[in-house]
């Protein structure tokens, strides 16, 4: 494998899932992703779908928790979950908060010191990640789908929405869809992107998508029991935005869920159900 260190590796629904570590040029510093190669893999490049994962997360939780293997074995998808942030930087304070730093590099690339040598998370997953899946493992690079949970959900859109050509589907779990007007987006932009707003739009879908609509209909499920549904995700203001742009999006609301991974498990297989047929059918 060029240039990277396979840390693990698991036996999973007839396939592969493997935890890797590489020295980032993005980041610089050491990175870290999980891959789990479905059997068809064995006989043939397969599409790749990567998972996006919330504060506080690394790139263990999704593979650990979402029951996202079984279905990717059944519908012949690669899944691919970096982590969400580098770690021991020796930035000074990266990790004094959960929403902030270490956890939290909410996938943007920053611009400000002295977060910006190695918070370089968009650029990253759009670009350095994937060139090494391609250099790696047996995927169709041309058949490329995002989707992401809370802060991971605001990453898939923002990369989708700014990628259409490498993203082909985008789908969501209880994504902040609107950061520039949550807390969580108002302080990680703040301190990584500074106090320019123009500079925050870049990575605002509810922004995005009124700018260039997505080629595709947008997956969203969001739980009605979440905790963050009102002060942090505001759906209702990505509705307003797609409805201005003619946006075709499915957000469906589910009675009861929280925030957590028993409601993404409840789902998993209806979104990558719908990323499979979408590329299947992409060119
Ligand atoms: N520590 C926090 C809770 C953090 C949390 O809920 N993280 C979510 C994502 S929230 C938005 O991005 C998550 O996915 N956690 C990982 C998991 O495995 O559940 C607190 O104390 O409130």
């Amino acid at each position: 494998m060029t240039n990277l260190t396979l840390t693990s590796e698991y036996k999973s629904f007839g396939g592969k899932l493997g935890f890797y570590s590489h020295a980032s040029s993005t980041c610089n510093v050491e990175m870290r992703f999980a891959v789990y190669q479905p059997p068809q893999a064995l006989q043939k490049p397969v599409p790749v779908l990567y998972f996006l994962s919330g504060l506080t997360s690394t790139e263990e939780n999704f593979m650990m928790k979402a029951g996202a293997q079984r279905y990717a074995a059944e519908y012949g998808l690669m899944l691919v979950a970096p982590d969400t942030s580098p770690r021991n930087t020796g930035i000074p304070g990266e990790d004094d908060d959960w929403d902030f730093g270490t956890g939290a590099g909410f996938y943007v690339d920053a611009t400000e010191e002295p977060w910006h040598q190695h918070y370089q998370m968009y650029s990253y997953v759009v670009q350095e990640l994937p060139a090494l899946i391609a250099a790696n493992f047996p995927a169709q690079i041309d058949k490329q789908g995002i989707f992401g949970h809370s802060m991971g959900g605001h990453g898939a859109l923002v990369c989708a929405l700014r990628n259409p050509q490498l993203y082909k589907s985008v789908s969501a779990f209880a994504p902040i869809v609107a950061p520039m007007r949550s807390p969580w987006g108002q302080k990680v932009f703040s301190g990584y992107l500074g106090s320019n707003q123009e500079s925050w739009r870049l990575y605002d879908a509810s922004e995005l998508v009124k700018q260039a609509k997505y080629h595709s209909p947008i997956l969203i499920d969001q739980g009605t029991a979440d905790k963050y549904l009102t002060d942090q995700l505001l759906p209702e203001v990505f509705v307003q935005a797609c409805a201005e742009v003619n946006q075709p999006l499915t957000l469906r609301y589910q009675e009861g869920y929280d925030h957590g991974y028993y409601f993404i498990a409840s789902f998993i297989e209806d979104h990558i159900r719908y990323h499979a047929i979408a590329l299947e059918k992409s060119q």
